[in-house]
């Protein structure tokens, strides 16, 4: 069993972490979070790698885009390795987040507490409906979406998620990112174009569930075939 100590040597500077590495951080970042609570102070690479699903080499690749965790020993330092990829994500710089459109989607987001445990405080609400402007959400008030602009300064928001209809998300984005808004959340089902220096991600859940939608009629025919195949 490899065991690896938290001495840490040099970091890998300025090197982009591949999309799948980096979305397995966030695995291992909710597995370390949740060891921290439980008060599990090391643990070892494969135990690690076991929580998180993943097989023990491709955890030691991914965690060796932070920097090397050392030598063979007495385990992964919890914490320690929580706070590097925590750091890597940038989940150590404070963001402000405004939600764009508080209608069923925008408001669950709104009052989802698990944001603020992760480092994301929700700052600004915006909406056009009047009957939804000026009303409390999640102990925040509706701001109009005609003052996103001034709102956007006044509250320092780094980041939005965009919650309104594929319609208006475009003029919405593009009122964001000339506001200075570099990183960019939408829920809305259009491709949006922003400069290559804002962060776009979407989040695309009809396209999610086409492609589970594929896979599971993949697994059926293959059951179906080994099924005649196997009669005699
Ligand atoms: N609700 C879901 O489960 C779900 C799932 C996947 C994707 N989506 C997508 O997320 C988006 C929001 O969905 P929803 O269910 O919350 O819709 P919704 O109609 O309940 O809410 C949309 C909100 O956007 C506001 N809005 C409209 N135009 C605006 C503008 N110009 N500026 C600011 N606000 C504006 C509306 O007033 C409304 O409050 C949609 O694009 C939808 O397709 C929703």
């Amino acid at each position: 069993m490899t065991h690896l100590t938290d001495t840490e040597a040099a970091k890998p500077s300025g090197q982009e972490i591949p999309p799948a590495a980096l979305a397995r951080l966030t695995i291992y970042l909710r597995v370390l979070n949740s060891l921290m609570a439980a008060g599990t102070e090391r643990i070892s690479s494969e135990q690690l790698a076991e929580s998180a699903g993943v097989s023990p080499p491709t955890l030691r690749k991914d965690l060796s885009h932070l920097g090397s965790f050392g030598t063979r020993g007495v385990g992964y330092d919890v914490r320690l390795v929580s706070q590097e990829i925590s750091a890597a994500l940038g989940l150590m710089h404070e963001w402000k987040v405004a939600i764009v459109g508080v209608g069923n989607l925008g408001r669950a987001l709104a009052g989802y507490s698990g944001f603020s445990t992760k480092g994301f405080g929700v700052v600004a609400l915006f909406d056009a409906d009047p009957l939804v402007v000026g009303s409390e959400v999640a102990g925040l008030q509706v701001s109009p979406i005609t003052e996103l602009e001034s709102a956007l300064r006044k509250t320092g928001a780094n980041m939005a998620v965009m919650a309104v209809p594929a319609g208006v998300a475009q003029g919405l984005c593009d009122r964001l990112v000339a506001a200075g808004v570099m990183s960019i959340l939408s829920f809305a089902p259009v491709v949006l174009q922003v400069p290559a220096s804002v962060q776009l991600r979407k989040v695309d859940m009809a396209t999610e569930l086409q492609i589970l939608a594929y896979h599971a009629q993949r697994a059926q025919e293959t059951e179906n075939n080994s099924e005649s195949s196997a009669r005699p």
